[in-house]
């Protein structure tokens, strides 16, 4: 059964691929990807390959999107990077609040919140990430914890934003491990997610907001995460490093929408 949202893949390089290495991989891409428009595709390289990457994909389909921002627009900010400068690179999406941002740098949920805001008022798709840790998936606070990351990353986005908002629910234990959440427990999150949407930009806008699964997500098992219903793409890590796996999730995508 189809949706009426259009499957998003995006993949996350993270500190992976220098600028040469970026275009090889995107021209791999964009090669085998051919004229593919019923899903849509987003390349998140590091900020040094923006550039080049952006200019590898320029006749395709793809769009680019950078890993990380600062809130704040211009200053004394070491080692920052604003969203005003992702835009003149023609970046369109910015992925937020990664876990490995919460855990390795210590960002909490106000920055990125601030982060959000400041994505969306420089026109850029915040792709927000939220996800529970292990120890907390055996404690029972999934629910609990996922809700909680959503409503504080939100806080103050308006209903007219609201469609140019993405979630990607990532299970902490499931990046990088080989380990995926199966279709069933992420299909509950998802739906959870929703729900929380919807109290906060109401029903209607919610419905059409994607929300994106990642955790160890590749070819052979994105059929059955991508046909559960709030399922609506992928954020992909280690298969995003490679073309075929890469593209091969987003064939699967694809398929559903066939
Ligand atoms: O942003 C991507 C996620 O962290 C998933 O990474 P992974 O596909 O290597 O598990």
């Amino acid at each position: 059964m189809s949706k009426s949202r259009k499957y998003l893949i995006a993949g996350n390089w993270k500190m992976n691929k220098n600028a040469s290495e970026g275009v090889e991989l995107t021209e791999d891409i964009v090669s085998q990807l051919g004229n593919e428009t019923s899903v849509g595709v987003v390349i998140c390289p590091p900020f040094t390959a923006l550039e080049s990457v952006g200019k590898a994909i320029n006749e395709s389909n793809i769009q680019l999107g950078a890993q990380n921002m600062n809130p704040e627009a211009s200053g004394a900010y070491t080692g920052e990077v604003s969203a005003e400068m992702l835009r003149s690179l023609f970046v369109t999406h910015v992925i937020l609040g990664h876990s490995e941002r919460r855990a390795l740098f210590a960002e909490d949920d106000a920055f990125i919140n601030k982060k959000v805001l400041a994505a969306l008022a420089n026109n850029l798709k915040p792709i927000l990430c939220v996800g529970e840790t292990l120890e907390e998936r055996e404690a029972e606070k999934t629910i609990d914890i996922v809700s909680g990351q959503v409503r504080k990353g939100l806080e103050g986005v308006t209903a007219d934003q609201a469609e140019n908002l993405v979630i990607a629910y990532e299970p902490v234990w499931a990046i990088g491990t080989g380990k995926t959440a199966t279709p069933e427990m992420a299909q509950e999150v998802h739906k959870a997610i929703r729900s929380v949407l919807a109290e906060l930009v109401g029903e209607e806008k919610a419905d059409k907001i994607r929300i994106l699964y990642g955790g160890s997500m590749k070819p052979e098992n994105a059929d059955e995460l991508l046909a559960q219903p709030d399922i609506d793409g992928g954020l992909i890590g280690g298969a995003a490093l490679v073309a075929r796996s890469f593209v091969g999730i987003v064939e699967a995508a694809a398929k559903q929408t066939s």
